[in-house]
């Protein structure tokens, strides 16, 4: 991807964003909007983003009946925004339905926003995929198979753990967007998440993108905790 570090944008106000964005008005980011704030502000800061120049990744994750995906994505594709995505759950059809929708939703002109499906949440153990979800394959095919019904229905790649890439990279090509969350610094918490990576070890295993929240976001000084991780992106782990 042209711009790898997508900075998750977990606020629950527009306020909260500009005051976090204000040491980066010299920066051109590519941030991600997901539940949390969607819910809370909508379309008006999609627009303010734009405004800014930043990219965007509006992170719903939808997971429903075909026709519902497909007119939710329609609406979506009207923001403008830059990749959306849905749960790989939800089948071929349903995903099929999602490119559907933002192809009819494009402004005119404009390609439609890539859309990439979650295989499994970086927050989900392989213990968890046995107990919980009763799948019984382990999480690396599991998350093959499901990237596999993505590449089957159009997607243009997937969200998953950058454990993951390497077999993803290997059966689908690198055309195919690796997008990994569950980003952490070898001195960081990992909070809710599971499948943790650092930035540096995210690049060496191939993932086209990785998404970080809370390592920037809660950084005492988040400035430099990006600059950190562009540091690490390109070839230097910092412990
Ligand atoms: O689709 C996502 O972005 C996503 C998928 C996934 O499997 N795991 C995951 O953490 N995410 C998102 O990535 C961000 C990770 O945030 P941090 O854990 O704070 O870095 C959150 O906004 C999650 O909603």
């Amino acid at each position: 991807m042209n711009h790898p570090f997508i900075v998750a944008l977990d606020f629950s106000s527009m306020e909260e964003v500009k005051t976090f964005l204000q040491p980066f008005q010299n920066e051109t980011l590519f941030v991600k909007v997901g539940m949390e704030l969607y819910y809370q502000e909508g379309p008006a800061m999609i627009a303010y983003l734009k405004e800014q120049g930043h990219q965007i990744f509006l992170d719903l994750k939808l997971h429903d009946i075909p026709n519902t995906v497909k007119q939710a994505m329609k609406g979506l594709s009207r923001l403008g925004v830059d990749l959306v995505n849905v749960h790989a759950a939800g089948g071929t059809k349903m995903m099929e339905a999602a490119l559907e929708g933002l192809e009819a939703g494009r402004e005119t002109g404009k390609k439609r926003p890539r859309c990439i499906a979650v295989t499994q949440l970086t927050s989900t153990s392989e213990q968890m995929l046995h107990d919980q979800l009763l799948i019984e394959r382990s999480m690396e095919e599991t998350v093959l198979h499901y990237a596999s019904l993505a590449k089957e229905s159009g997607l243009d790649g997937v969200v998953c753990s950058a454990k993951e890439v390497p077999f993803i990279r290997e059966h689908f090509g690198e055309a195919f967007l690796t997008v990994t969350p569950g980003i952490r610094f070898a001195t960081d918490e990992k909070n809710d998440q599971i499948r943790v990576v650092t930035p540096f070890r995210a690049k060496q295993l191939g993932a086209s993108a990785i998404v970080v929240g809370r390592s920037i976001t809660k950084a005492a000084n988040p400035y430099e905790a990006y600059q950190q991780l562009k540091r690490e992106w390109n070839g230097r782990e910092e412990k």
